[in-house]
């Protein structure tokens, strides 16, 4: 199978890159560029010499359809939700990394990405590719809509929670950090290094835009669950997401009864690994991994619940995840290509 990818000179493009490289079933067929057309992929990322001699090729729609079978968006907002239908159109698959499909109310993504929704045809179409919670046969989609970075540690860490409606709905707090990555590659004055080194900074304040794709999820497995507050923080390192997550218990509870219900829940998806009890994930721990790794603490003063959820935001939370739900749709197992044990130190 041949896959074109849209936007690989960011860095959810070039994890692609490094992903398929060694997938046995796919090959990238090309690299397409909206900027830097004629250029070889290794003047963008150097570190891709001997990978590919690759040029950077321009957008040209009618091209990539007869040639490639996926195409893979790793675009800013707003590019794929121009792009798909003509995409679509050629009868190729499309897995978008971006925002453009995820919400499915188009007033609601407008208000918070600020831009105009994608089609409504299109949107309806989309397949949310949380790949643990599908609930379609992904060899029946045609566009898969990548979750967000932060939705998959929090959405992966409340499922069972949430599900099985074992917490109050409204004390729902995620309390989420991220690496500079999460940004993308351009630097802005939030991300440039002397305003990110050493220092430790919340950012979007109740204006997030993963706040509604939450909350969708969250309330179309609970619709109790209406709000959540969600706050994120920019840390100095370059790559993962760190989810702490609060809620309070809505029956009678203990750690050893939720460590059994996420053991039980997760028994059987291989890139969930729930920790021992008493030890918790760091981000280091998944680096470089499709990995969420989770753990669990109960406090009976408060009779509070906290899920640990960690990430590497570009695998589980961008290109990993992106690969897996193609392993999905082309039956494969899911770990095809994707079996990469976490970077450390
Ligand atoms: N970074 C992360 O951890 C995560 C990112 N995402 C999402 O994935 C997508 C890609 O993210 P990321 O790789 O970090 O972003 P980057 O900013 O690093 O890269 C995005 C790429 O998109 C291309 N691009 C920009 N404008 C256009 C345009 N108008 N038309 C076509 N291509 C364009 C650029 O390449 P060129 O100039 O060569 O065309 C650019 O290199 C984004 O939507 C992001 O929100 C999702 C989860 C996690
Ligand atoms: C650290 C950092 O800045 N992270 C980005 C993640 C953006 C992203 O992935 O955007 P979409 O999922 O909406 O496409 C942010 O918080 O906006």
């Amino acid at each position: 199978m041949k896959a074109a990818i849209i936007g690989v000179t960011g860095y959810g493009g070039a994890e692609l890159v490094r992903i398929l490289h060694q997938h046995p079933e796919v090959s990238i067929h090309s690299f397409h560029s909206s900027s830097q057309q004629g250029n070889r992929v290794i003047e963008s990322y150097p570190h891709l010499q001997s990978i590919t001699a690759q040029v950077l090729e321009d957008i040209h729609i009618e091209k990539i359809g007869n040639e490639a079978d996926f195409v893979f968006l790793a675009t800013p907002s707003g590019v794929a939700a121009n792009l798909v239908p003509q995409l679509m159109n050629q009868n190729v698959k499309v897995i978008d990394l971006s925002g453009d499909f995820r919400i499915k109310n188009r007033e609601v993504y407008k208000k918070w990405y600020k831009k105009e929704a994608a089609e409504e045809h299109w949107l309806n179409e989309a397949v949310y590719g949380l790949t643990e919670w599908l609930d379609t046969d992904l060899k029946e989609a045609k566009l898969i809509s990548n979750p967000g970075c932060y939705p998959t540690a929090t959405l992966l860490g409340l499922a069972p929670l949430v599900k099985n409606k074992l917490i109050d709905e409204k004390s729902i707090i995620i309390d989420a950090k991220s690496g500079v990555s999460g940004a993308g590659r351009n630097v802005s004055p939030v991300t440039h290094f002397s305003e990110t080194n050493e220092n430790l900074k919340i950012y979007k304040v109740n204006e997030h835009q993963h706040i509604p794709e939450i909350e969708q999820v969250l309330s179309g497995w609970n619709p109790g669950v209406r709000a959540v507050t969600f706050s994120t923080h920019l840390i100095p390192m370059t790559r993962g997401i760190m989810a702490t997550i609060y809620a309070s218990a809505s029956i009678d509870t203990n750690i050893d009864q939720l460590f059994d219900l996420y053991r039980e829940t997760y028994e059987g998806c291989y890139f969930i690994r729930i920790r021992e009890k008493g030890t918790f994930p760091s981000t280091k721990e998944v680096y470089g991994s499709n990995f969420c790794d989770i753990s669990l603490a109960y406090d009976e003063r408060t009779n509070r619940i906290m899920v640990v959820s960690v990430i590497d935001n570009l695998m589980k939370g961008a290109a990993g995840q992106a690969v897996q739900n193609m392993n999905m749709m082309l039956g494969l197992d899911e770990k095809t290509g994707l079996d990469f044990v976490p970077v450390y130190p």
